[in-house]
């Protein structure tokens, strides 16, 4: 055999953006979360401990890539960590399968600290081959934007996403996210702008996105017409859809411009439906969504 060897060229490694884009044009906008409350644990008949979440999860998972209508799972990290490392032994097993299964993963983890430490998050969350390794995180920015830079840049990196909450779903949201900076903005609207500044290439669907509830006015929140138009390519989670009160066919009306780059995040509505309903009930709310996002 002759020394000389062809180098292949790198892997180009496709980005959280791009990511996501397939996974809507495949599958729809619809994300399937796993919240395994407690009492859903007890609904389920499994037992209240780090297996029941275990099996819970693999369910929803098994569930989501046999209807092809979900692409996307959000597990709820707060209901793992509720059982130590056991569970989050679980969840690994839940983010493997997910993985397995094809479907883009956004652990709701909802980290957020000083520089330094979140280089540790990007490590447990966006390096590869790590144990809780997913394709998105979500995270706060109320250390400020410019802290969760060794996350943007680690998820550039990675080909992986993050989604930080600018205006979240829940009640009491308002009083502090709506609170107006010295320029005049909502606090909601700087946090986004600095998010959208970091997706550099906006001819496609960008890998750093926002959460925006479902169940707010996003004019209330400082956003104008034109301010969302400008925030065009950044993704959007929205959850608050169903238990939360918000319906799918306000979405149009809710997020305007931003409707088309939507994940549309629903957990207890669905889960509720138990292991014998819940292929049945992504169906009929998968059906739902995609007549208002095409
Ligand atoms: O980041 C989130 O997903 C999130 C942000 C937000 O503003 N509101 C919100 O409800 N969530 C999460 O979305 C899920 C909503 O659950 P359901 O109300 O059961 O559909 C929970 O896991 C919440 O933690």
């Amino acid at each position: 055999m002759s020394g000389a060897q062809t180098a292949s060229p790198p892997t180009r490694i496709r980005s959280f953006g791009e990511r996501l884009d397939a996974a809507f044009g495949a599958h729809g906008h619809l994300c399937v979360g796993i919240d395994p409350h407690p009492y859903l644990l007890e609904q389920w008949g499994l037992p209240g401990d780090a297996n029941g979440t275990r099996s819970f999860g693999l369910a929803v998972v098994a569930a989501a890539a046999a209807s092809g209508r979900a692409g996307i799972v959000k597990p709820q990290v707060a209901f793992f960590e509720a059982y130590g490392s056991a569970g989050f032994a679980a969840l690994e097993d839940v983010l493997a399968a997910a993985r397995e299964a094809g479907l883009l993963v956004i652990g709701d983890a909802k980290r957020g600290d000083i520089g330094s430490t979140n280089d540790g998050y990007a490590d447990a969350w966006l390096t590869s081959g790590s144990p809780l390794e997913v394709d998105a995180l979500t995270v706060t920015a109320f250390t400020g934007v410019g802290a969760l830079a060794p996350l943007f840049d680690r998820a550039e990196a990675n080909g992986k996403g993050l989604f930080v909450l600018s205006a979240t779903s829940n009640p009491e949201s308002g009083a502090l996210q709506t609170a107006r900076t010295g320029a005049g903005e909502s606090v909601s609207r700087l946090v986004a702008d600095g998010v959208a500044a970091r997706n550099t290439d906006r001819t496609r669907l960008g890998d750093f996105g926002l959460v925006l509830g479902a169940t707010k006015r996003l004019d209330d929140y400082g956003f104008t017409a034109d301010s969302l138009r400008g925030l065009s390519t950044t993704p959007v989670l929205a959850p608050g859809f169903g238990f939360q009160g918000a319906e799918y066919s306000a979405i149009p009306h809710i997020f305007g411009p931003l409707a088309p780059d939507v994940v549309v995040s629903v957990s207890r509505s669905i889960l509720q439906h138990g292991p014998t309903g819940l292929a049945a009930a992504i169906d009929a709310d998968a059906a739902q969504v995609g007549e208002v996002i095409s």
